[in-house]
């Protein structure tokens, strides 16, 4: 078994859950557009593509202005409430902490602004664990673009055969897939099960990855 020297994780559904905060940021911004609310399972389905991608999606119709608006009205609130009501799932900390104890190189990319990512890691005492961070603005190209990781493959002068993607979306997957790493998709976070279907090993909560055969 291929030893791994590189883990990348995905941020909102694989590491914290942040749907809460994200359905009350989403309904902030429609209330302003004077819009009804979403549920939160409305909203769990327009996340994983960024924040444009969720308000163009939420704001059906709308025109280039509401949407321009509505951007930054998401942005502005979800800043200020990064971390109400978000938390990261179980046995998070401790999985990270394992990983890094094996002197792992940990680092994350993510559909979210990179202040956003920054900020949410750091309220939540996460930040820490990171040797690199990418958001959605750090590069002209995201996930599903294999672009993000094939730069932390070049930072880290690793080969795509020993690191792994760690996501929650059909994203995660296919940039994964895109860069050739091993990929492990999070049953239990916004995907459907269906988008997860590619991925190499898929894993219902976080501690489950050091079971996987290549920590082993
Ligand atoms: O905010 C989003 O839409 C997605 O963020 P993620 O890539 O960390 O899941
Ligand atoms: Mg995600």
């Amino acid at each position: 078994m291929t030893e791994i020297k590189l883990i990348i994780f995905d941020l909102d559904g694989t590491l914290v859950d942040s749907l809460d905060d994200l359905t009350d940021a989403t309904n902030h911004m429609l209330a302003l557009a004077g819009r009804p609310a979403l549920t939160r399972e409305g909203v769990r389905q327009l996340v994983g593509q960024g924040a444009r991608r969720l308000v163009e999606r939420a704001l059906i119709n709308g025109t280039e202005d509401e949407v321009e608006q509505g951007i930054n009205a998401f942005l502005t609130y979800n800043g200020a409430h990064l971390a109400d009501r978000s938390h990261p799932y179980p046995g998070v900390r401790e999985t990270l902490d394992a990983l890094q104890g094996r002197g792992l190189p940990l680092a994350l990319i993510s559909n979210k602004n990179v202040a956003l990512c920054r900020g949410l890691l750091k309220v939540l005492g996460l930040d820490g664990y990171f040797a690199a961070v990418l958001g959605a603005d750090s590069l002209p190209f995201r996930k599903p673009s294999p672009e993000p990781l094939f730069k932390l493959l070049r930072d880290f002068s690793t080969s795509p055969t020993t690191a792994i993607m760690v996501g929650d979306s059909v994203n995660d997957v296919a940039a994964g897939r895109g860069a050739g790493v091993v990929t492990v998709g999070c049953t239990y976070g916004y995907g459907d099960l269906a988008e997860l279907r590619d991925a190499d090993y898929r894993i219902d909560e976080l501690p489950q990855l050091l079971k996987l055969p290549f920590f082993n």
